[in-house]
């Protein structure tokens, strides 16, 4: 991809002063997966404002993701443009706009090294100045300082060591010193939610540091307990109108009644946008996805009476 040649944040009038955000806006965005003819974003249009807390949901495989890949530049659309602040997102420095931005994916790795450092890589131009008291702070913030204490070496924990081997002068391996280096990099195993629990603590670090304006969560609870996820929602629901946040979640409770703007997607195309109460009065597919879990909850004769409304 072409750079721009702009710095971000902007530094005209207007936008100096507007730092409690980014305004992003899809223009007709299509997109199709490099050496692929499938269009798995059609024709999207939609603009997230100012400090907005926006919810972006649908089915699986229905585009949610590669919408925030092409926020982080992972990819350039293949139709129509992204604005940032009103300005086309490629005339910026792809590595000005990055910085402005915490990305919490789905998948995420742990470097072999130690816990701590992992969580100080949040900020990875400003790691080396990182605290232990901002460290911890972090981690509590993420949720994942009450099973770190429990490790017998807490933050100085390393997941998953670089296996390391040592050979002697004729080049065969020195067994005893294997042996050693073994015991030293034994593995330590965490659970689905407690590396969902680290991730979101390194974003967490993240915002300690530098101008972050916008935060996008790919289903950062989907590993979480009930507890958890509330702890998360509230850490998140305190960003608001300070950066604009975007998440995804197939999670129809809490956070969705509380966004700005839910966004619908469905095969690539915008099916809907609202509030979730515009939303659950439209009886469309939000409703529908919304229906199919609070369903759950309902007695048998409320959840009848709901589907002979349908
Ligand atoms: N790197 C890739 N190359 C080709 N196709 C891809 C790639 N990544 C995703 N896709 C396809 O693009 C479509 C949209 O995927 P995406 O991950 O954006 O969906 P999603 O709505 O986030 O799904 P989920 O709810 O399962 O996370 C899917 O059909 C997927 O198979």
């Amino acid at each position: 991809m072409e750079d721009g040649h702009l710095s971000y944040p902007r530094v005209d009038d207007k936008w100096e002063t507007e730092s409690n955000g980014m305004e992003l806006e899809f223009c007709n965005v299509g997109f199709k997966y490099p050496d692929t003819d499938r269009w798995v974003l059609k024709d999207v249009s939609f603009k997230i404002k100012l400090g907005q807390m926006v919810a972006l949901v649908g089915v699986n495989g229905s585009g949610k993701s590669t919408a925030i890949n092409l926020f982080n530049q992972i990819y350039d659309t293949t139709e129509g443009e992204i604005l940032i602040d009103g300005l086309p997102i490629k005339s910026y420095r792809a590595k000005d706009v990055r910085s402005a931005m915490a990305i919490l994916r789905q998948k995420h790795y742990s470097y072999p090294l130690s816990l701590g450092v992992n969580i100080a890589l949040g900020c990875p131009d400003q790691h080396d100045t990182v605290t232990d008291e901002e460290i911890h702070e972090a981690l509590e913030e993420g949720g994942a300082d009450a099973f770190i204490k429990k490790l017998p070496e807490g933050v100085n924990t390393v997941l998953s060591p670089v296996r390391l081997s040592c050979f002697k002068d004729n080049g065969e391996e020195n067994e005893e010193l294997n042996e050693m280096v073994r015991e030293k990099m034994k593995h330590t195993d965490v659970s689905g939610g407690e590396s969902q629990r680290l991730a979101a603590s390194r974003t967490f670090m993240r915002l300690k540091k530098g101008d972050i304006r916008f935060i996008a969560a790919d289903e950062p609870t989907s590993a979480l307990d009930a507890e958890g996820e509330m702890a998360f929602f509230e850490r998140l629901k305190a960003q608001h109108g300070k950066k604009t946040v975007v998440f995804i979640t197939h999670r129809f409770g809490h956070l969705t009644k509380y966004a700005d703007l839910i966004l619908v997607l469905k095969d690539g195309c915008l099916v809907e946008s609202g509030s979730h109460d515009e939303l659950v009065s439209n009886h469309g597919e939000y409703n529908k996805l919304y229906q199919a879990q609070a369903q759950a909850f309902l007695s048998s004769d409320e959840a009848n009476a709901n589907s002979d409304k349908e």
